[in-house]
């Protein structure tokens, strides 16, 4: 039989935003005093019996241990996030069966025979992990996109979204409609006069669009800036172009077709709100906007130092300069030399080596190690910039698109954030593949080193506030939405950090002071106070 485990007291257990259930468990058939229990908000019910049967000294809470819990009046109660607080005085009591060794396997038919209790406690728990997917953001997203797979296919493809005005709250309502299709294969989308405005401004939350309509609302964007009249598209081949790319972007955690949708659309947030659109002219926007929708295009999901430290072919063929960003270049241009995806088809030799100069000179731009060329020479620019200058305006094409490649932070705080997720995501998988190989891993990288607010809050302030300050000189209207947004990520990452170093502070101190048993991890014990959005 499992033994009770030591009491101490729980309040060393850092202080929460949203304060943990405190609970006593008294584990039946033993002589040892309550164990203090912790139930924090956002533990799953799994996480809560595997507490239960730490406190009950039990290995593996497997399916085959049955746990039940009684008030001190003998009332069942069920083991989840609900419980009730109580008293070191009047505790839960806990007992541990393990079937196999003292349950019967059959119904005695009592109401709470060991039997059902099983059964029940099994089922609860197979509910509990059935729920985990759901917990978790990249689950939710993958069965609503299935969902409107399943809903494209039974609709026959003929879906109009629709969209509400998002304020205040960013919630998004989305309403289907049958219409006309374009093509047989591809559903048409159209966009309801609120999407279109909401879409020019950059504090546009993606989450809502599945892939196809951040690609439908890509093509809008050239219709929207006259690129599709002026460089007289065929809309087939901009739909072929936009659907080619889309595919060809790898379902990387972050690196995906989702980043190449927001850096494009941040790009053209910027365009409108800093009134660009009449300041530069057409074959400039085109030069973005492209450069924004390749700039990332098949990225393998390791970074440039992987590439050259593992001597991948990337790297041999690149040389170990840029390999990724080279790729991602020439990757979008050999799309772009297909003649059905060919939406340069119709601009003038001349037109196009300006257009391919403009767009390899942006997106290599984006590797990061050029970050400090390009800011000094932008500064000196920025001190007398001339809109009538070309050479002015293609550096200010390059920083407008290193902006829009690293402007999550610019965005709400609830479309930011799960970026950082996303992010921290692929890093982890690429240092654990390094660790395993034997390749050397960066501290950013690496799971056992890296915090939230250790991986933003120099990367804000000194990659972005500087970046975006020296674009806003030649562009103050990013102060109004962009700047500020993330000065206030700024701050929200360092209230942060102070709230994390407090609770490893406490939890160190609990730990010298002996065991209390909390269910949760550190991040949930110190919970993310509200992060400021627009
Ligand atoms: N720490 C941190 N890094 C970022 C953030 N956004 C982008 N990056 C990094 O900056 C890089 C810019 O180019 P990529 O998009 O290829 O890959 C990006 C990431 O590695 C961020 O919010 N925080
Ligand atoms: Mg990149
Ligand atoms: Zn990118």
């Amino acid at each position: 039989m499992p033994a009770a485990t030591t009491t101490m007291p729980a309040a060393t257990v850092p202080a929460a935003t949203t304060e943990p259930t405190r609970i006593f468990v008294k584990v039946l058939g033993t002589t040892d005093p309550p164990a203090p229990v912790l139930v924090y908000q956002g533990c799953t019910r799994a996480d809560l019996r595997a507490t239960l049967c730490s406190v009950a000294k039990v290995a593996e809470p497997d399916s085959r241990v049955i746990l039940a819990l009684r008030k001190g009046d003998g009332a069942l109660m069920p083991i989840g996030l609900q419980l009730p607080a109580n008293s070191q005085e009047d505790p839960y009591e806990l007992s541990v069966k393990i079937i196999g060794q003292d349950v019967p396997e059959q119904d005695n038919g009592s109401e709470f025979s060991p039997h059902r209790i099983a059964v029940l406690d099994a089922q609860l728990t197979a509910v509990s992990k059935a729920m985990d997917p759901i917990r978790d953001l990249h689950g939710l997203q993958a069965k609503v996109a299935a969902f409107q797979k399943r809903l494209e296919l039974a609709e026959k493809n003929l879906i109009m979204t629709q969209y509400k005005a998002p304020k205040p709250s960013m919630r998004v309502l989305k309403r289907l409609t049958k219409v006309e299709p374009i093509f047989a294969d591809q559903p048409k989308y159209i966009f309801t006069p609120d999407t279109v405005a909401y879409l020019k401004q950059t504090q546009f939350n993606n989450w809502q669009w599945e892939d196809n309509e951040m690609a439908a609302l890509i093509e809008h964007m050239f219709i929207e800036l006259g690129l599709v009249a002026r460089f007289k598209m065929d809309l087939a081949t901009l739909k072929r172009f936009l659907h080619t790319i889309k595919d060809a972007y790898n379902a990387n955690p972050f690196h995906n077709f989702r980043h190449c949708f927001c850096v494009t659309q941040m790009f053209y947030g910027m365009l409108n709100e800093c009134d660009l659109v009449t300041k530069l002219d057409p074959i400039e926007m085109l030069i973005g906007l492209v450069s924004c929708i390749i700039h990332d295009v098949d990225h393998p999901g390791f970074n440039n130092a992987y590439q050259v430290n593992a001597r991948t072919e990337l790297a041999i063929i690149y040389n170990d300069q840029s390999p990724l960003e080279n790729h991602h270049c020439a990757v979008g241009f050999r799309i772009l030399r297909s003649p059905k995806c060919n939406i340069f088809a119709q601009l003038s030799n001349k037109e196009y080596e300006h257009v391919r100069k403009g767009i390899v000179r942006c997106v290599l731009s984006t590797d990061l190690t050029k970050h400090g060329e390009i800011m000094t020479k932008f500064k000196a620019t920025a001190e007398n910039f001339k809109f009538a200058d070309v050479e002015h305006k293609a550096q200010l094409l390059v920083m407008m698109v290193k902006c829009a490649d690293i402007s999550n932070e610019a965005r709400p705080a609830d479309v930011a954030e799960p970026w950082l997720d996303c992010l921290l995501e692929e890093y982890f998988a690429q240092s654990d593949r390094e660790k395993l190989v034997g390749l050397p891993v960066a501290p950013f990288m690496d799971r056992d080193k890296v915090t939230k607010p250790g991986a933003q809050i120099g990367f804000i302030q000194f990659v972005l506030v500087p970046l975006f300050e020296n674009l806003g000189s030649v562009l103050p209207q990013l102060h109004v939405n962009v700047i500020s947004q993330i000065k206030k990520s700024l701050a929200y990452y360092q209230d942060l950090g102070e709230k994390l170093k407090a609770a490893t502070a406490a939890a160190a101190a609990a730990a010298a002071a002996g065991p209390a048993t909390a269910v949760g991890t550190a991040e949930r014990a110190a919970p993310a106070p509200q992060k400021a959005s627009a």
